[in-house]
């Protein structure tokens, strides 16, 4: 267009401007003529061609006559019109002397026209010579005009090809247009389509502006609840806080206590030793003592026997010595006689020496026996002294033991305390989160993924910040990384004990009247099995089933000494090809069955109220002890074993669920609870392309993946928080409906193969784990009642 504009100027520049003279001649003319049109005056003929032309206003003189060269063209045409009329008919007279009038008026009407006639010729004469000029002037002006044609039309070969670059550059220009305009228009379309968008948008503005009207008074009101709720939520986590202090100081005080009670128990022990050590003396001692007290009272019987014997000796000796003052008073009378004979005399004395050695004999026993009875005497005492300090001890150690009992029971009692105190604090915080949790296992490298060549993992850990413990990262070959978080994230060096510790405290809770549901999920060879059960055979290897079951059976033994009584019903299913199978059939009958062609049972999922779940004509078995269940086990895993051979070559291919109902009394408090613990192995999630498989294996495959894509939906579901919840689209999430979506304690274990061609399964299943992870379930709720003493009413009534 600029372009345009310079050639414009430059076609202009060469005209040259018309002399004014030469102008203002050509248009004195036409000039004056257009002046007269516009006024509306034709050029007075009859007027004098002096160049006046304005009409003379002048009237005829007394004579009548007009001044010469001063009339008018009515004033002529009035002159020629009259008419002469005399007064009548025949007035003659009249009509001559106006005739004679007229007549004169006449001559000088022809005199002025001979007059203008003159006029005329001198003013054609001026004119002719005027013309000559003009035509002179118009040579001069032609020949300048041809000059200034020559000139102008080389200007115009010069505009020619200017025009010629202008059509070239306007054809450009004409092109560039029509794509602008093709632009244009699609441009336009856009603004049209643009505008309706806008106007689309203003609408959707509007109902938007109402929404946020209501929005903002959502959220005022929503405020007003959040504010109140960061209240109760500051005063929760205050006593959250609080419970978390006490929490510590009452795992402190328990692992103080728990010190305190081994240090007890050792010395419990010790002393227990001691005493049977002690007890072991005291019976040696007893049994000394009593052969020392038998000796005791031998010597004793002897003593008294030496005793009445010197009585006798001592009796005798009295007897001797009176009859020896006889003898002497009788020998002193005979001397005073004389006359006594000497042999009487002899065998008085050898009597009395007779009588004397036998009595310093018997005095020599007695002082022996003096000396026995001392020595007896003796050792009595100092039996008894050793008796009396065995005694003291005794005592001694007995209150000694009380007290360390009475130290022994406050420890337990203090234990159990802290136990209530962190259960509670688990259920509070397991409540106050409300969702789903997830653990994530990842499996060690096996050989088999080696499959000849050497495989790197492709799992990575966070190794510092929030997530370590939590976080797993997925990297692709091409270095692509894929971050998820969860609950916990077990690596491969984590051992089954090490798993069990983080669940324990979920499984305990089965006991004190909540449903807890845990479930592995994974593809094909990630570790499903080996968590869940395991080789329950042996210690390092034992699943959470072996682990939970050994537990609750420990605790409630333990709760026992508060007066808790148990009950434990068992059971466990399979789900293939959306079949519900009873594993705890006895396997024997269900051959017999299948030998008469019995029908199968047909197994149906009922719910009641208080989402307690149901599955008809489903064996359930009162078990006690950890071994019964072990046998439980074996059973079931020889029933899948059956099923494998008639309808599934891997166990994997189906769902199994083992369940234990746990009914509890107290006695003493009169109180009643109903927990359940599931245990669910899910049948390993893979696609279909990558199985390849055909026939029966894919009819299964498609069950498999059916009801996993049901659980998914179902998440899917709960996580969108949608009024509707799928959940009887298969057996599989129908049954598990109050674990997913109740008031039950879910954890769901994410089992990952770490080699790198599981990449993709790996990827999908922490994918859909990750959508679990978000999904809120109800508030776990504690199935607790009170027995009902009268005798006609056996059931319970909830609190
Ligand atoms: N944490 C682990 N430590 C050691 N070995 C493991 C671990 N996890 C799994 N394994 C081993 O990996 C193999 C496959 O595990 P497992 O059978 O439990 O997988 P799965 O997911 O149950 O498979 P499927 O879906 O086919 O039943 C087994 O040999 C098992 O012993």
């Amino acid at each position: 267009m600029k372009r345009v504009t310079t050639v414009q100027r430059t076609v202009r520049e060469p005209r040259k401007p018309i002399p004014q003279k030469e102008n203002d001649a050509a248009a004195a003319l036409p000039e004056k003529k257009r002046k007269a049109e516009v006024e509306g005056k034709a050029p007075d003929v009859l007027c004098p061609a002096n160049g006046h032309t304005e009409p003379s206003a002048q009237q005829p003189d007394d004579t009548g006559c007009w001044e010469e060269g001063k009339m008018s063209s009515e004033q002529v045409e009035a002159l020629l019109n009259t008419k002469i009329l005399g007064k009548s008919k025949f007035d003659l007279k009249g009509k001559n002397e106006q005739m004679g009038e007229h007549i004169k008026k006449l001559r000088s009407c022809i005199r002025h026209f001979l007059q203008v006639e003159a006029t005329y010729v001198l003013q054609i004469e001026q004119l002719q010579a005027q013309v000559k000029e003009e035509h002179e002037k118009r040579e001069t002006f032609e020949v300048s005009m041809n000059e200034k044609y020559q000139q102008l039309l080389a200007d115009l070969s010069n505009v020619q090809e200017q025009c010629k670059t202008l059509e070239q550059s306007l054809h450009v220009a004409e092109e560039e247009k029509k794509a602008l305009l093709l632009t244009h228009e699609k441009d336009m379309e856009s603004l049209e389509a643009s505008q309706s968008e806008c106007q689309k948008l203003s609408s959707d503005i509007d109902k938007l502006k109402l929404d946020l009207k209501a929005v903002e008074e959502k959220i005022k009101s929503l405020q007003d609840i959040n504010k109140r709720l960061s209240e109760y939520n500051t005063s929760l986590q205050d006593y959250n806080s609080k419970l978390q202090n006490d929490a510590a100081s009452a795992t402190q005080e328990n692992a103080k206590t728990q010190r305190e009670k081994m240090a007890i128990l050792e010395t419990l022990s010790a002393m227990r030793g001691s005493t049977a050590a002690l007890q072991s003396q005291l019976d040696t001692t007893k049994i000394a003592l009593e052969e020392e007290s038998k000796q005791k009272s031998i010597l004793s019987g002897e003593l008294e026997r030496a005793r009445l014997e010197l009585q006798q000796c001592s009796e005798e000796k009295h007897q001797l010595e009176t009859q020896v003052q006889a003898l002497i008073e009788e020998n002193n009378r005979f001397k005073d006689f004389t006359g006594k004979s000497a042999s009487e005399l002899e065998t008085v004395t050898s009597k009395a020496v007779a009588l004397e050695e036998s009595f310093s004999l018997q005095s020599e026993q007695i002082k022996n026996l003096h000396h026995q009875l001392d020595a007896a005497t003796l050792k009595n005492q100092t039996l008894e002294l050793s008796m009396e300090m065995h005694r003291k001890t005794e005592s001694d150690q007995a209150s000694k033991i009380a007290e360390l009992q009475q130290r022994l029971s406050e420890a337990e009692q203090r234990l159990n305390e802290a136990e209530i105190i962190r259960r509670k604090l688990h259920n509070t915080i397991q409540e106050l989160k409300g969702n789903i949790r997830v653990f994530c296992r990842v499996r060690p490298l096996l050989v088999e993924d080696e499959d000849g060549e050497q495989v790197q993992s492709v799992v990575q850990y966070p190794q510092f910040g929030d997530l370590v413990g939590r976080g797993i990262e997925l990297t692709q070959a091409e270095g692509q990384k894929y971050a998820f978080s969860f609950d916990k994230v077990f690596g491969p060096d984590f051992t089954q004990a090490n798993v069990f510790e983080e669940i324990s405290q979920l499984v305990q809770s089965a006991l004190d009247g909540y449903k807890v549901c845990i479930f592995a999920y994974g593809q094909t060879g990630s570790g499903k099995t080996y968590t869940m059960l395991g080789r329950p055979d042996q210690d390092e290897h034992k699943g959470l089933i072996p682990r939970s079951l050994e537990q609750i059976f420990r605790s409630s033994q333990s709760l026992e000494s508060q007066g808790w009584k148990f009950k434990m019903q068992a059971s466990m299913l399979e789900i293939y090809n959306e079949t519900i199978r009873d594993l705890l059939i006895n396997p024997k009958l269900d051959a017999q069955k299948a030998d008469v062609g019995a029908v199968a049972k047909v197994h149906n999922i009922k719910h009641d109220n208080m989402g307690n779940t149901f599955v008809s004509d489903l064996t359930l078995v009162e078990v006690t002890s950890w071994k019964e269940v072990s046998a439980l086990l074996r059973q079931a895993a020889q029933s899948r074993t059956v099923g494998r051979t008639n309808m599934n070559e891997q166990s994997s291919r189906s769902h199994c669920v083992f369940t234990l109902r746990i009914s509890g009394v107290n006695e003493s408090t009169e109180q009643q609870v109903h927990g359940i613990l599931n245990l669910v192995d899910l049948a390993g999630s893979e696609r279909l392309s990558k199985s390849g498989a055909t026939g029966d294996r894919l009819k299964e495959t498609q069950a498999i993946n059916k009801s996993l894509a049901c659980l998914g939906d179902v998440i899917l579901a709960i996580a969108n928080k949608e009024q509707h919840v799928p959940y009887r689209n298969s057996k599989l999430t129908y049954l598990l409906q109050p674990c997913l979506g109740g008031d039950s304690k879910t954890l769901m274990f994410v089992n990952i193969a770490p080699d790198c061609k599981s990449l993709h399964e790996s990827l999908c299943s922490l994918r859909f784990a990750a959508k679990v992870n978000a999904c809120e379930i109800g508030v776990p709720r504690r199935q607790t009642s009170r027995v009902i003493t009268d005798a006609s009413s056996a059931a319970a009534v909830p609190r």
